[in-house]
């Protein structure tokens, strides 16, 4: 907000707002940067000397992403399932616990797969009256799964759509695997489609958090198509076990046999020569490995279209 919209706010307005909670729902395709977004706004959150709390969706079982955040940071999962999908008591609940433990600002991370509209309206809840100001949503884009969106199945194209067309802010992420006319190419073609977001372009979902407080909820969002898990949305999640270790040249070479409708896939392999498992990350064909320093269990979950169908090196199912 410019300073001469905050002066156009009457003075009790102002004061009212100083004592409620910000949300911001970090929405975007899966495996596109939402979590080194969250990591990222927590650190500056935690600089400006506000008391951050996190509600994280995950598609899976597991929760993988919750070892990125603070052990200090109130933190809320909502497993196996969109927040879209599961219900609103359930989100209720959980805000109303970070509210109870005083914190100043919330950041959801919706699950790659959610319709960020429906985890929006999972918040306005009557409940929480003048507790909660609701930012909107911030959408984080793959530069480059953006630029190679036609692969996808036409009803993922749209879910990707819709992530877009309903945020207040656009990152751009992942810049640095693109060339500067696949950058402009990006940016002109995201700005079409949301001409009213603010947009930055991104590494590692480095948005100053600065920049994203000054969006706002746009007054009209348009037409919602609904993309939920299960009904229109043909994206699942297969949670496996690979028991043995493998050798990685011959576990990458499987994870690019994959067909592209295996859009994510995370969790711990137990690498030939490696005394822990190692924390594998894979998405829109980049993989990457962090070693680990202590024994996790060798989990991995695949997301995608029929994750079911893919066979997997020495997995048992869990
Ligand atoms: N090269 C590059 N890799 C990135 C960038 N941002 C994120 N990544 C990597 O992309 C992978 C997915 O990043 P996450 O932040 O976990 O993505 P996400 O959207 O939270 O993933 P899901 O929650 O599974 O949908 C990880 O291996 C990240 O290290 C970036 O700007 N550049």
């Amino acid at each position: 907000m410019t300073l001469g919209g905050i002066l156009r706010i009457p003075l009790f307005y102002r004061e009212r707002m100083k004592d409620m909670t910000e949300v911001y729902i970090f929405s975007g395709f899966l495996g596109s940067g939402k979590t080194s977004l969250l990591t990222h706004a927590i650190r500056q959150a935690k600089e400006e000397g506000l008391k951050p709390g996190v509600i994280m969706n995950e598609l899976g079982q597991l929760a993988f992403d919750s070892a990125a955040v603070d052990g200090d940071v109130p933190l809320r999962e909502i497993l196996d399932g969109c927040i879209c999908c599961t219900g609103a008591e359930k989100t209720e609940a959980q805000v109303q616990t970070l509210l109870h433990e005083g914190v100043d600002i919330i950041f959801i991370e919706t699950t790659g797969a959610a319709h960020p509209v429906e985890a929006l309206d999972s918040i306005h809840s009557p409940l929480f009256g003048d507790a909660l100001d609701i930012r909107g949503i911030v959408t984080i884009a793959d530069g480059r799964r953006w630029l190679g969106r036609e692969s996808m199945s036409p009803q993922v194209r749209m879910l990707f759509l819709e992530q877009i067309r309903h945020a207040s802010v656009i990152l751009l992420n992942k810049t640095d695997l693109m060339t500067d006319a696949e950058r402009s190419k990006a940016v002109s073609e995201l700005q079409a489609i949301n001409q009213g977001a603010l947009l930055l372009e991104t590494v590692n979902g480095k948005a100053p958090l600065g920049y994203l407080r000054k969006m706002s909820v746009p007054r009209s969002r348009g037409p919602v198509q609904q993309t939920a898990i299960g009904k229109q949305l043909p994206i699942s999640s297969r949670l496996v076990s690979i028991d043995e270790p493998v050798e990685r040249e011959a576990f990458e070479a499987w994870v690019k046999s994959l067909p592209d409708s295996i859009y994510r896939m995370k969790g711990y392999v137990k690498l030939e020569g490696h005394r822990y498992p190692t924390l594998f990350q894979y998405a829109y064909g980049m993989v990457q490995w962090i070693p680990e320093s202590m024994n996790m269990p060798c989990n991995l979950v695949i997301i995608g279209e029929n994750p079911g169908a893919v066979t997997v090196p020495g997995n048992t199912d869990v």
